[in-house]
């Protein structure tokens, strides 16, 4: 059963068709790619996955699963095209950006802390007045917080500045602020973007890692294609907003009309 599927989504900015008729569907724990040349749309389709564009056509589902009191496991799909942002991240979808998107001036750890207030459930009342119920949530989450750097291995960093952390470190501070909302799908853009070979390797190790340990389900842009062909199972191609191939990465390898989209020949 696919935990996420976009059905025939199309995405328009006035003449201009981003993304056309892209259909998709992640099976649960696959790491899938989705490349194409620069404007080819891919980071539009992100953007209509996680909320921040409702498709112009098409419709969007996710996979919940639920265990009732007997602690038998039912999932059901929920049409989730119309949903805010916050609302799919709190459903179990999170991202990281192209940009990399951090509170700069704040420490590592604050960074991942603010990230986790998503999933708490005490009110604002409480928050403020520091009640028992906050306070013990707020521990537990900087416990988790802790944890999370430790996973990503940026323990002995967690005082430090965001900004001051190198580049590579920072991406992985985005990963770990992702993790803080306990997804189940996780969609990096370009997360290998700046690095160098050794970085990006690294990276793509990582990436499995966290895959296996927090049992998600990976979709990631990346243009690094000794990253992508490396760790993805799947991957989709698009260009000018079509897709243009799918397949294994030795299929994609493979592909004439992918090579042609990237050397461009007519
Ligand atoms: N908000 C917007 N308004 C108008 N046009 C947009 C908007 N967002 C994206 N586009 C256009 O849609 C097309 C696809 O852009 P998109 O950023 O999705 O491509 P991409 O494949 O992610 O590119 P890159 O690899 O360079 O990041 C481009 O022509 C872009 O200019």
């Amino acid at each position: 059963m696919s935990i996420l599927r976009a059905d025939n989504i199309t995405m328009k900015f006035g003449g201009l068709v981003a993304v056309s008729n892209f259909q998709m569907m992640l099976q649960e724990g696959e790491i899938v790619g989705l490349i194409g040349p620069n404007g080819a749309g891919k980071t539009t389709a992100f953007n209509m996955i996680t909320g921040v564009y409702t498709p112009t056509e098409g419709q969007i589902y996710f996979t919940e699963g639920k265990k009732d009191e007997q602690g038998n496991q039912s999932s059901h799909e929920i049409n989730i095209t119309q949903y805010r942002p916050d609302q799919i991240t709190k459903l179990g979808v999170a991202r990281t950006f192209q940009n990399i998107r951090l509170f700069k001036e704040l420490s590592v750890l604050d960074n991942v802390i603010i990230a986790n207030h998503l999933r708490i459930k005490s009110d604002v009342i409480s928050s403020i007045l520091r009640l028992p119920n906050y306070t013990k949530e707020e521990k537990a989450m900087v416990e988790k917080s802790i944890h999370l750097l430790e996973e990503v291995g940026l323990k002995d960093l967690v005082h430090e500045k965001s900004s001051s952390l190198p580049y590579g470190k920072q991406r992985r501070l985005e990963i770990a602020r992702a993790l803080a909302t306990s997804p189940k799908v996780l969609l990096l853009d370009e997360p290998a973007a700046g690095m160098n070979p050794k970085e990006s390797l690294e990276l793509m190790e990582f990436v499995g890692e966290i895959r296996d340990r927090f049992k998600l389900t990976i979709f990631m842009i990346e243009h690094h294609m000794q990253v992508v062909m490396g760790i993805c199972e799947r991957i989709f191609v698009l260009d000018h907003g079509v897709t243009i191939a799918k397949g294994t990465p030795s299929e994609i390898q493979n592909n004439e009309k992918v090579v042609e989209a990237y050397l461009g020949v007519d």
